[in-house]
């Protein structure tokens, strides 16, 4: 029998944690038999973290109601240590670690979104998973303004600037990330992050680096790379109809769909993945545990059905009617390709 190279904290290095998009009852019955070090339920109204049944648990408001709602879990073989610390939860498992926060709904979300930030990179950094991956961020009324006319989700990016600047995060380690509307709740927040792996950061280069775009999008720009590899995955972050640093196909669903999943092809694609010294190359039908953010209702049968071509039609896939981080976009994709 061969043996899995073990890392100094006993762990088998080809490790990665288990994902599933579930309905919630069918995410409380994993949650009673499996070690939980995560739960992320995409549902009716928003609440702060908590440990439930020792671990992190999560409501982000971005269901209208049962029918969209579900349950995202992150699973482990090891058993899991779990707490709280400055209102944000956590949990480890001697490889990764999960952490989940919130921000209150308010008028001004910079200096509450750089507080909960560092909190939670203090936090990674203290207990020893400084290698953080993933991110998702949920932001209420993203295309709104907030009491000084600056757009929510602008004033969101300015706080998480400031928060990776101060802990010194260049730009090889920012992690793939989400930033998307929520129905409600102020901003939802959670990472997943690693001990001993090296998360490698992955652009797309069709697309400026997000954290390159110019002043017009918001004073400081959205630190998040296109997708991290990590574990033998790869993690593709929220990706729209974009190209350079402009949204394209304004008001036109289709071809924003289309050219949301080239995007995505081209970020996995052997080509793009050979240039950043990854031997592997995934298609569409790699990827799984998706999430489709549309912004009007009505458009998500027409989404589902170039969706359901590209996808493979095992993958886990998941449709959310929520606003998108600029106004001008009617769509965008998230997914992890295996
Ligand atoms: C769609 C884009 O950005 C969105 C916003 C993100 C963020 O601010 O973390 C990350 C990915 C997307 O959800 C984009 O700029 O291409």
């Amino acid at each position: 029998m061969t043996q899995t190279p073990l890392s100094e904290n006993g762990i088998d290095q080809g490790y990665a944690l288990s994902t599933t998009l579930v309905d919630p009852d069918v995410a409380d019955m994993i949650a009673a038999r499996e070690n939980v070090l995560g739960r992320v339920d995409y549902t009716t109204a928003a609440a702060d973290p908590i440990l439930s049944a020792r671990s992190p648990r999560l409501a982000l408001h971005m269901a209208h109601g049962k029918a969209d709602s579900f349950s995202e879990l992150w699973t482990t073989p090891h058993d899991v240590t779990a707490g709280m610390h400055d209102g944000v939860a956590y949990a480890h498992d001697g490889e990764f670690l999960f952490v989940a926060g919130r921000i209150a709904e308010s008028g001004h979300y910079a200096t509450a979104t750089e507080k909960a930030y560092l909190t939670a990179l203090g936090l990674i950094r203290d207990l020893g998973y400084p290698n953080c991956y993933r991110m998702w961020n949920v932001v209420g009324a993203i295309n709104e303004d907030n009491a000084e006319g600056l757009e929510n989700y602008r004033d969101f990016c300015l706080g998480r600037a400031d928060a990776f600047a101060t802990m010194r995060f260049n730009e090889t380690e920012i992690p793939a990330a989400t930033g998307i509307g929520a129905l409600g709740g102020g901003i939802g927040f959670y990472f997943l992050t690693s001990r001993s792996g090296s998360p490698i950061a992955i652009e797309n280069p069709q697309q400026v680096s997000a954290y390159h775009y110019p002043q017009r999008y918001g004073p400081k720009a959205p630190k998040f790379a296109r997708a991290t590899r990590m574990g033998g995955r790869v993690y593709v972050s929220g990706t729209a109809s974009i190209t350079g640093h402009e949204s394209r196909h304004e008001g036109d669903l289709v071809r924003q769909t289309h050219l949301s999943l080239e995007n995505i092809a081209r970020v996995i694609g052997a080509s793009n993945l050979w240039e950043h010294g990854i031997g592997d190359g995934y298609f569409l039908a790699n990827l799984d545990h998706i999430k489709v953010y549309v912004r009007h209702a009505e458009d998500i049968p027409v989404v589902r059905g170039i969706c359901e071509r590209a996808f493979s039609p095992a993958a886990e896939v998941r449709y959310l009617n929520v606003d998108v981080c600029r106004s001008d976009l009617l769509v965008e994709i998230e997914g992890i390709a295996y």
